[in-house]
């Protein structure tokens, strides 16, 4: 698994893979590693798939019914802080995840990594999966606060492309999202496939040039 985001100034982009593995088989091609909690608020999935499928649903839950019982919204900060006590509380049972908590609340843009031991960090980007490593070497190398929304796209969309491209476990779609005030909306999902030869024709060209 490669999962990403990062904040900009055009808000916050989510790009992830869509690979499921036991072992060195490929269980599925097309798993949803981000979860709509709601028009504001998305997680990201990586690590075990029941641990994360169940513990983010439950999460969603419970955003909801915060909802529900306060009439407003969950802050990201709050949603990312129930994550982490539900994993500080389950230390040592063997869960395995790593998601991040991500949207657009009162307090503007919001980003939280929050993984298995209960650790929660706030920042303005992270990777988090096998691809990880993949992804950094990208994101660190063509992150700027000031990218256009277009760039920050294609940013989110390479690094994603890259991190496929060399961890076996990571592959299928590309899922990209991209929050703003008015919430996330969904922009693309590129099978990585389809990217290698937009890619390799890309690089032919500039060869040419
Ligand atoms: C495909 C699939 C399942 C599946 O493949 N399960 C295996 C056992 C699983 O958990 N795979 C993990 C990797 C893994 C195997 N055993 C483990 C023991 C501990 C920790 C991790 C693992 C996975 O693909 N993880 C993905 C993220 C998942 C994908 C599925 C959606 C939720 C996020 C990754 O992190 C990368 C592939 C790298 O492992 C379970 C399931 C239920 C319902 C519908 C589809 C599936």
């Amino acid at each position: 698994t490669t999962t990403l985001a990062f904040k900009f100034n055009g808000g916050i982009i989510v790009s992830v893979d869509s690979r499921a593995t036991q072992g060195n088989y490929i269980s599925s091609q097309t798993v949803k590693k981000v979860i709509e909690m709601n028009p504001y608020l998305l997680g990201t999935m990586a690590g075990g798939a029941a641990d994360c499928s169940y513990w983010e649903r439950r999460l969603n839950l419970q955003c909801r019914m915060y909802e529900l019982r306060n009439g407003r919204r969950i802050t990201v900060a709050a949603a990312s802080k129930l994550l982490a006590g539900t994993m500080a509380s389950y230390r040592g049972y063997g869960l395995s995840m790593g998601t991040m908590i991500t949207g657009w609340d009162e307090t503007g843009p919001q980003l939280y990594y929050v993984d298995d031991d209960g650790t929660r960090l706030k920042g303005k980007m992270f990777s988090v999966g096998s691809g990880s490593t993949f992804a950094y070497g990208v994101l660190d190398n063509y992150y700027r606060e000031d990218l256009t929304l277009e760039e920050a796209i294609d940013l989110g969309k390479r690094a994603i492309y890259h991190a496929t491209y060399r961890d076996a476990a990571s592959g299928g779609i590309n899922n990209l999202y991209h929050v703003t005030k008015d919430g996330w909306v969904k922009i693309h999902a590129i099978d990585v496939n389809d990217m290698h030869y937009e890619f390799e024709e890309e690089k032919r060209n500039e060869m040419s040039s």
